[in-house]
């Protein structure tokens, strides 16, 4: 199975000297979580690179707020004001695409890796080269390039921990079993803000409503996608590449509470769950501590007081992106990063008003077809055959649109 085994020497965290620790997306929903674990416990870690998009201000904060080494945004415009808001303070500032992948590259203990989209993919595979953990939230990079990356996560020996919560409670349950007992890995979803809405109601659906998450606090493009359902189709290939049990034992189930994270049905019968207040300091914690444990601020769960936890099956019809993501898991090779690539492009167009709510899934079954009726599919073996293969999809995901 290829859950990640516990490191043979002890964790950072319970050795003398400070974890380094670099943070991608330092400015995000993740990043910020993780940063205000790092900020309540500033003696446990050395901060070395935070990264950002544009945002100079929010990192110019954060930077000097953990005492970074490095701080990078992609945007090489954002630069100067960066530079002005770290001048005298002995933080490096630095700007750039490039500047970002070399700034995951500086040696640590581990990385944070939480940029949103395919954009964090040459970053999170860049640290696999410096970095002993790689705490993955960035879902895109192993839907974009899973193969390749957990191969060489492998070849680097590097171990991959899964900060996503569902894929973050299910690796908290799979320990200690293997493959073999595994009958089923669920992965729970809320279902989102739509999940009792009917299809027309759905179809004239606005991006203000669509970022009303029930539970989650997160940035955009993932409220989006679980608006969509698309977020647990992404859910569901990330698991693939992490569990590596075959899409046969993956499956979703709707639970609208949001406290069970996910669970394994073992072939005993058994179904071990971890259940949690709907907080990421939790699977981030778990992170930063592993293979230890260590308390957190998140508010205890009282089940009492919630009283009752429902399920349900996910509804495909109202929800195609779940069934276009599962088709593409299955269909393999090139299928995932195309999906991948025309969702972003769907999202941002949504969110934009370019298209409306069912334009999304309209937009990635066009990118899917197209794709593999130009003979597109091949599994990217390489991060520039998956960055190709991601811009060729986006390029035509944005020409569908016009
Ligand atoms: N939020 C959550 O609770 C969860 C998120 N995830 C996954 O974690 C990842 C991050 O999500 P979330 O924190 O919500 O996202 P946010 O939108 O809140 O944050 C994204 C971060 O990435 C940076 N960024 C955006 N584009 C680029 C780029 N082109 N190059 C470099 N940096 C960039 C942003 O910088 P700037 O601020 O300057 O724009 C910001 O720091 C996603 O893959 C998501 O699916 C998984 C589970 C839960
Ligand atoms: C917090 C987290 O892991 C998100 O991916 C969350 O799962 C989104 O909620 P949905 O279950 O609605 O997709
Ligand atoms: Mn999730």
């Amino acid at each position: 199975m290829a859950t990640p085994s516990r490191a043979p020497d002890p964790s950072p965290a319970s050795a003398a000297a400070p974890m380094r620790l670099s943070v991608l997306g330092a400015t995000g929903s993740v990043g910020g979580s993780t940063l205000d674990l790092v900020a309540r416990e500033p003696e446990r870690f050395h901060v070395v690179a935070l990264t950002a998009a544009t945002n100079a201000a929010a990192l110019a904060a954060a930077a000097r707020a953990v005492r970074a080494e490095v701080a990078v945004v992609a945007d090489p415009a954002a630069y100067a004001d960066l530079a002005d808001r770290l001048a005298g303070t002995g933080i490096a500032a630095a700007a750039g695409p490039e500047a970002v992948v070399e700034a995951a590259r500086r040696p640590t203990d581990m990385v944070v890796s939480a940029i949103v989209g395919a954009a964090g993919l040459a970053p999170s595979l860049a640290a696999l080269s410096a970095t002993r953990t790689l705490a993955l939230a960035n879902k895109e990079t192993l839907v974009t390039a899973g193969v390749c990356f957990m191969a060489e996560a492998a070849r680097r020996g590097v171990t991959v921990l899964p900060v996503d919560s569902e894929h973050n409670a299910i690796f908290q349950v799979l320990e200690r079993h293997a493959e073999r007992e595994v009958a089923e890995i669920v992965l729970t979803a809320s279902g989102g803000p739509f999940r009792t809405l009917s299809t027309e109601a759905i179809a004239a659906a606005t991006p203000a409503m669509a970022l009303r998450h029930p539970n989650w606090s997160m940035g955009r493009k993932i409220t989006i996608d679980s608006a969509t359902l698309m977020n647990k189709g992404l859910e569901l290939i990330e698991a693939d590449h992490l569990f590596a049990v075959g899409p046969d034992r993956l499956s979703v189930l709707v639970h609208p509470q949001s406290v069970v994270h996910g669970m394994v049905r073992y072939t005993d019968g058994s179904i071990l769950a971890e259940l949690g207040s709907p907080d990421m300091r939790t699977p981030i914690g778990y992170c930063l501590a592993w293979p230890e444990r260590r308390p957190t601020p998140v508010k205890p769960l009282d089940l009492a007081a919630l009283g009752t936890l429902t399920f349900e099956a996910p509804d495909r019809g109202r929800f195609p992106c779940l069934a276009l993501a599962e088709a593409a898991m299955r269909r393999g090779d090139g299928a995932p990063s195309v999906l991948n690539a025309a969702n972003e492009i769907a999202v941002e167009a949504f969110l934009d008003g370019r298209i409306g709510f069912m334009g999304i899934p309209g937009l990635v079954e066009r990118t899917l077809s197209w794709a593999e009726g130009a003979g597109m599919m091949r599994e990217p073996a390489s991060l520039g055959e998956a960055l190709d293969l991601d811009a060729a999809s986006r390029g035509r995901a944005a020409a569908f649109i016009g």
